[in-house]
C-alpha cells in the first residue's frame, strides 16, 4: 500500500476564500454607507433605503458566491464520491474520478483512502475466495469448485451435445505408505501427485480437484472415452517415472494410482453425484483388477438406474 500522502487541511482554505469575502463584501458596505456616494451633502439620509438596498444586494450577491463555493468545492465532489463507492458496490469496473484524487487537500485525501480501503477489500475477498475453493495442501481446487464449475459446464456440455469424461484417481495402497514413511511424507507425496495431475489435464476447461484424502477427480469437456482413458495412462506412467518408492505396495515398488474413468456420451443427463458414482464405480473394479490400471466404462441410462442415481 502507498504511504498517505500530507494534505492541505480543506477547512483553512474554505476559512481563507470566507474571510476574504467577508473582508471584500465588508469593505464594499461600508464604501456604500459614506454619504460622498451622493451628489449632496443630505443625500445620506435621503437616500437611505436606496443605500441599504445597494448592501442586501451585495450580501445576496456575497452569500450566492459562497453557496456556489461550497457546491463546487464540497458537495458536488462528495456526489462524485458517493456515485463512485456505490459503482464500486454494485461490482462496477472503475477508479474514483482523477480530478478528486489529483486534489491536494481532504476531499483529495478521503477519496485516496476510499481507494486503498477498496483496494484491500477486493484482494482480501479474492483471497477469501481462493480458500473456500481450493484445497489448502495441495493447491488444486476442492469439491466446492468442482461444483461451482461443473453447474456451468454441465448445461453447457449437454447444449453443445458433446461428451464428457470424469477421471476418478485414487492412491494405491496409501495407508500403508503412511504408516510406513510417516504422515507429512504422505502429505508431500498428495502434493507430488497433485502437480503430476497439472502437468497432465492443462487445457483452460480441465477441472482437477481433491474431492478428499488421497482421491482426486478430473472432469474433461469435449473428450471421449478414448482420449479420456489415453490421458489417464499417460497420467498413471508419469507418476510412476517420478519414481516415489513405496517399499509396502505391492502393486509396484513406487507409488502408484488406479483411475476409474466414466464417459457421458453426448446428451446423457448427468450431474456431479452421479458422474462422480460412475466414475467411483469404474475406480472399484481397478482395485478389483488388483490396483496401478485404468478401467473405462460408458454412462448410460442402465448404468445410472444400476448406481440407484436419478435419470435426469
Ligand atoms: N498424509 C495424509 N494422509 C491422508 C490424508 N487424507 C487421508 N489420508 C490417509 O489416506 C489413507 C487412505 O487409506 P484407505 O482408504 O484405506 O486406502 P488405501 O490404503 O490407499 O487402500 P486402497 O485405496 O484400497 O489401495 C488413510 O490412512 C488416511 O489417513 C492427508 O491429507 N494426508
Amino acid at each position: 500500500m502507498q504511504p498517505t500522502k500530507k494534505k492541505k487541511p480543506t477547512h483553512w482554505r474554505f476559512l481563507g476564500t470566507f474571510a476574504l469575502l467577508l473582508l471584500v463584501s465588508g469593505t464594499l458596505m461600508w464604501w456604500i454607507a459614506q454619504p460622498h456616494l451622493l451628489d449632496s451633502p443630505s443625500a445620506g439620509e435621503v437616500d437611505l433605503p436606496l443605500r441599504l438596498a445597494l448592501a442586501g444586494l451585495l450580501l445576496v450577491v456575497v452569500l450566492g458566491a459562497t453557496v456556489a463555493c461550497l457546491q463546487r468545492g464540497y458537495t458536488r465532489p462528495i456526489h462524485q464520491l458517493v456515485d463512485y463507492v456505490r459503482d464500486q458496490r454494485e461490482g462496477k469496473a472503475g477508479e474514483p474520478p482523477t480530478a478528486l484524487v489529483g486534489r491536494d487537500d481532504d476531499i483529495g485525501l478521503l477519496s485516496h483512502e476510499i481507494q486503498q480501503l477498496l483496494d484491500t477489500l477486493r484482494e482480501q475477498n479474492e483471497r477469501l475466495l481462493k480458500q473456500t475453493l481450493n484445497d489448502p495442501l495441495t493447491g488444486l481446487g476442492n469439491r466446492r469448485l468442482l461444483e461451482q464449475r461443473l453447474d456451468v459446464a454441465l448445461p453447457l456440455s449437454r447444449r453443445r451435445m458433446a461428451p464428457l469424461s470424469a477421471l476418478m484417481v485414487d492412491v494405491d495402497h496409501f495407508k500403508d505408505y503412511n504408516d510406513h514413511y510417516g504422515h507429512p511424507a504422505g502429505d508431500e507425496c498428495l502434493v507430488e501427485i497433485a502437480n503430476v495431475l497439472r502437468d497432465t489435464f492443462r487445457r483452460e476447461t480441465d477441472i482437477v480437484v481433491r474431492l478428499g484424502g488421497e482421491e482426486f477427480l478430473v472432469v474433461l469437456l469435449d473428450v471421449d472415452l478414448d482420449e479420456a482413458m489415453r490421458l489417464a495412462e499417460a497420467m498413471r506412467t508419469m507418476l510412476q517415472a517420478v519414481g516415489i518408492p513405496h517399499e509396502r505396495s505391492s502393486a509396484a515398488p513406487v507409488v502408484t494410482v488406479s483411475i476409474g474413468v466414466a464417459t457421458a456420451l453426448p446428451g446423457t443427463p448427468i450431474d456431479v453425484e452421479s458422474l462422480i458414482a460412475c466414475a467411483d464405480s469404474a475406480l472399484y473394479q481397478c482395485k478389483a483388477k488388483g490396483r496401478n490400471c485404468s478401467v473405462g466404462s460408458i454412462v448410460d441410462r442402465q448404468m445410472l438406474e444400476n448406481a440407484n442415481l436419478p435419470t435426469a
